[in-house]
């Protein structure tokens, strides 16, 4: 077997715990090549489309990335900012706000890189940086609360692909889903009451999920569960009785039948029938990204506004959030407990340095 990431740790230094964080991606810029390459590597992922190969690459190929990248690339356009994209962004405020909760509690033991399963900072670099650091376990947390194959599980193939070309393997762990932890139900609790105490109440919230499509679900991916529940003990914790809000499902692509019911036709419904004001709130989304920007707080404004609405507000995803940082930190030490960064933190600085020179012993080098 050739190992293409060679060398690998270091002997002579301390070891470290890496945390690789991981979000969907976004394209390099909006321009429609950017797009397109994006979209050509997110949807040849086997995870997210699951057709027949050969028939899904002739459609993907001959159809969709000739079509679909001007219209994503125009609404990327209408939601970049000078810092870039916004999944982005977040992502590496959260990054630098978890390395900085991590180190006050820790005292510094512990590396957080960015890793994006499509586009960059790849997962494979995210991996390199934590090796550089001589991260001997890693943790692999993905920002997303609630498990689906195509999110969760494509998180997986990635990382295991990198690391098939490894020789010297870290010990691994990996958060698998969060969706109903207390600290993450109170956050999105707190930010609705936030929303509340500025705004006042609509008369309805709705709680607008990513789709997958319906035959995903029929062959066992717990992910419409996992929306539920989070959204139950949401509403439960805002005593919010049944008649004032409801989970849709959001960003649909192609003809065939997802998750239901669908937040478009959710919010249309409502206007016709005579709601005149609405809170929407995603969730599912860790952070602002295209998906909540643009698709629910301007297209789907529109929609409920034709329809009869009168007044729309789109509550922001928990992005970097103190709460939402504290509990992410929170997450990380219990899923490293045992590891000897989270069980003999700062105190045993000396200890680290005392076992890299035990180490040195055994190293060739040394
Ligand atoms: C076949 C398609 C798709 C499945 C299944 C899917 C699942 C899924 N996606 C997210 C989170 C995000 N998706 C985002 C954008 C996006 N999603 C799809 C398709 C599927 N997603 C496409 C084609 C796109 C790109 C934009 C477009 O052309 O419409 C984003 C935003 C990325 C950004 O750059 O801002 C996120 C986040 C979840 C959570 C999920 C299943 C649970
Ligand atoms: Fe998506
Ligand atoms: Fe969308």
């Amino acid at each position: 077997m050739t190992f293409i990431n060679t060398p690998d740790y270091r002997h002579d230094t301390p070891e470290r715990l890496g945390v690789l964080l991981v979000n969907l991606g976004t394209p390099d810029s909006p321009s429609v090549p950017d797009v397109r390459r994006y979209l050509a590597e997110f949807l040849s992922d086997r995870r997210v489309v699951e057709m027949a190969r050969l028939p899904w690459m002739l459609l993907l190929h001959g159809w969709i990335l000739r079509t679909r990248p001007a219209r994503s690339a125009h609404a990327y356009q209408s939601i970049w900012t000078q810092e870039g994209s916004p999944l982005l962004e977040i992502a590496r405020r959260q990054a630098t706000a978890l390395q900085g909760l991590l180190d006050a509690r820790l005292g510094g033991p512990v590396r957080v890189t960015l890793g994006m399963r499509y586009g960059r900072p790849s997962i494979a670099s995210g991996l390199a940086e934590l090796r550089a650091a001589n991260a001997r376990r890693v943790l692999i947390l993905p920002l997303y609360p609630q498990y689906s194959a195509t999110t969760v599980g494509s998180v997986f193939d990635a990382v295991a692909r990198e690391l098939m070309q490894w020789r010297w393997l870290p010990e691994l762990r990996f958060v698998n889903q969060y969706h109903d932890e207390p600290a993450y139900i109170e956050a999105l609790a707190a930010s609705v009451r936030a929303h509340w105490a500025e705004h006042g109440q609509a008369e309805r919230l709705l709680l607008s999920f990513h789709g997958i499509p319906q035959d995903y679900f029929d062959q066992g991916d717990p992910y419409f569960c996992h929306c539920h529940k989070t959204a139950r003990l949401l509403a439960e914790t805002l005593k919010l009785p049944a008649e004032r809000w409801a989970l849709s499902f959001q960003s649909r692509l192609g003809k065939q039948e997802w998750l239901k019911p669908y937040t478009s036709a959710t919010l249309e419904d409502w206007g016709r029938s005579g709601i005149k004001s609405v809170q929407v709130l995603s969730p599912g989304f860790s952070a602002d990204c295209l998906e909540t920007l643009e698709e629910i707080a301007v297209e789907n404004r529109k929609l409920f506004l034709e329809a009869g609405g009168q007044s729309y507000e789109y509550i922001h995803c928990l992005n970097d959030k103190a709460d939402h940082m504290a509990l992410i930190a929170d997450l990380v030490v219990r899923h490293c407990s045992g590891w000897p960064e989270i069980e003999r933190p700062a105190a045993d600085a000396n200890e680290l340095v005392k076992r890299a020179e035990r180490a040195r012993a055994c190293s060739p080098s040394g």
